[in-house]
């Protein structure tokens, strides 16, 4: 079983860039069978689900190249007939359930596994199906599959019960070829769904609104290869911005759209840390003691809940008491025992997390039990007292595209083994 090792007390300084936005990735992938063509997709972050779904798509029948150093994917869907994807394909990530919204709007029918993906609260996909259902869907359950067939898909107003990114995006990819127009209202506004969309018209679809509440999707006859490069990771992005401030450190935060940052950077500013923005760069300077502050996690532009794990890590050393929030995923807290062992002052109560800050951590081995989990123990780590043993590192290695080499540039001490 591969560990991180980590030293703490370390001041992170210098400069790192950013890798290609995994959650826009994920989707991007799956979304390239709508082409029939060859895509190129570029500035993908060299990470476990791209290659999963890389694999995914082979198995499906295109021809796949990703070169992880040059961070480029050349994918052929032409020769994708059908899809059929098994338990054993879609139980090892989430977003293999992009495959159903991109296969149904290209054969009319899908057949997918229930999705997998780490467990961080119920992952439900009734939005989804109640999207493809509204352009003409037939959708059936049955021995863990999800059957979606159509004999045609015709464009429909759907209005989202929820605001979620995952339905968003999978109406948007069913849509593109549907007869007429779709409209989604109450649509997810994150930077990913614009992402995406900005990725299908680049093949040839209409969709006007993306980043909005309300997405038009003008159904065409047929779509087309491209080549495409994917958005900054705003998550990478923020972890490391928590890591310079959980060492006190003076870091450039290269390669980003900082806009997609505003809600960490204000949460930073609150507690103290100076942040000065420059183009596409943000350098996050520590200058005096963190001050606790209160986190709710909600749809963009609120607090992702993909960083709120990281956050709450930086939080146990701030002067203060903090309350956090979850209010996307209900099992988002099982970092909090983890971080016990090393001295937090942690109290969970359903989907509030009371956080009492405490001068400092202490290194003790420690398990990721999901991705942001585990870059929550990477934060916790790197500001302990002595050393930190960070088990169970497949999960950080879903979603962060060389995590080490990225800190050991920054001074850190950490090491795999
Ligand atoms: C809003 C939000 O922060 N979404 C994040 C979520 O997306 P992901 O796509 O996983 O989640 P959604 O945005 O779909 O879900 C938002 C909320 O809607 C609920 N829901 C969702 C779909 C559905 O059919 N029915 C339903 O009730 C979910 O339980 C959740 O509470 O995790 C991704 C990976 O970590 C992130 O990239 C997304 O930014
Ligand atoms: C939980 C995450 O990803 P996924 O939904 O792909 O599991 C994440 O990116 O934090």
């Amino acid at each position: 079983m591969r560990k991180l090792l980590i030293e703490g007390g370390h001041k992170l300084t210098g400069k790192i860039s950013i890798s290609g936005f995994k959650n826009a990735a994920v989707a991007i992938i799956p979304a390239s069978i709508l082409a029939g063509d060859k895509c190129v997709i570029e500035n993908l972050p060299n990470i476990r689900d791209v290659h999963v779904l890389g694999e995914i798509l082979e198995e499906l029948g295109a021809t796949v190249a990703f070169d992880g150093e040059k961070k480029v994917m050349e994918v052929d869907t032409e020769l994708v007939l059908s899809c059929h994807a098994t338990y054993e394909m879609a139980k090892k990530l989430r977003a293999s359930y992009y495959l159903l919204g991109a296969a149904l709007g290209r054969f009319k029918k899908a057949q997918v596994a229930f999705p997998g993906g780490c467990d961080i609260g119920t992952r439900p996909i009734d939005q989804h199906i109640k999207g493809f259902e509204a352009l003409g869907a037939k959708v059936v359950i049955e021995h863990g599959i999800i059957h979606a067939e159509a004999e045609e898909l015709v464009g429909a107003e759907i209005y989202l019960d929820v605001v979620s990114v995952g339905a968003t995006i999978n109406i948007m990819l069913a849509a593109c070829m549907a007869k007429g127009t779709t409209i989604i209202d109450n649509a997810a506004k994150e930077p990913h769904v614009v992402d995406v969309a900005n990725f299908l018209n680049s093949m040839g679809a209409d969709i006007r609104g993306a980043g909005t509440d309300v997405i038009k999707i003008h159904g065409v006859e047929k779509m087309h290869g491209c080549t495409y490069s994917v958005i900054p990771d705003q998550i990478e992005a923020g972890t490391f911005m928590i890591m310079a401030a959980a060492t006190g450190g003076d870091v450039i935060i290269d390669n980003i759209i900082p806009k997609h940052l505003d809600p960490i950077t204000a949460k930073l500013r609150e507690m103290g840390m100076e942040i000065e923005e420059n183009g596409e760069s943000l350098r996050v300077v520590s200058n005096s003691k963190l001050k606790a502050c209160n986190i709710k996690t909600l749809v963009y532009p609120g607090f992702p809940t993909d960083l709120q794990q990281p956050m709450s890590a930086l939080l146990t050393v701030a002067n203060g008491t903090s309350i956090v929030a979850e209010t996307i995923y209900e099992g988002r807290f099982k970092h909090v025992d983890e971080l016990k062992r090393m001295g937090a002052k942690i109290k969970v109560e359903g989907r509030v997390a009371v956080i009492e800050g405490t001068s400092r951590l202490s290194g003790a081995t420690v398990s990721a039990t999901d991705l942001r989990a585990g870059a929550a123990l990477v934060v916790a780590g790197l500001m302990a007292e002595g050393v930190t043993e960070v088990e169970n590192v497949q999960y950080i290695d879903r979603g962060y595209d060389s995590i080490e080499n990225k800190l050991l540039s920054l001074g850190a001490k950490i090491k795999r083994v």
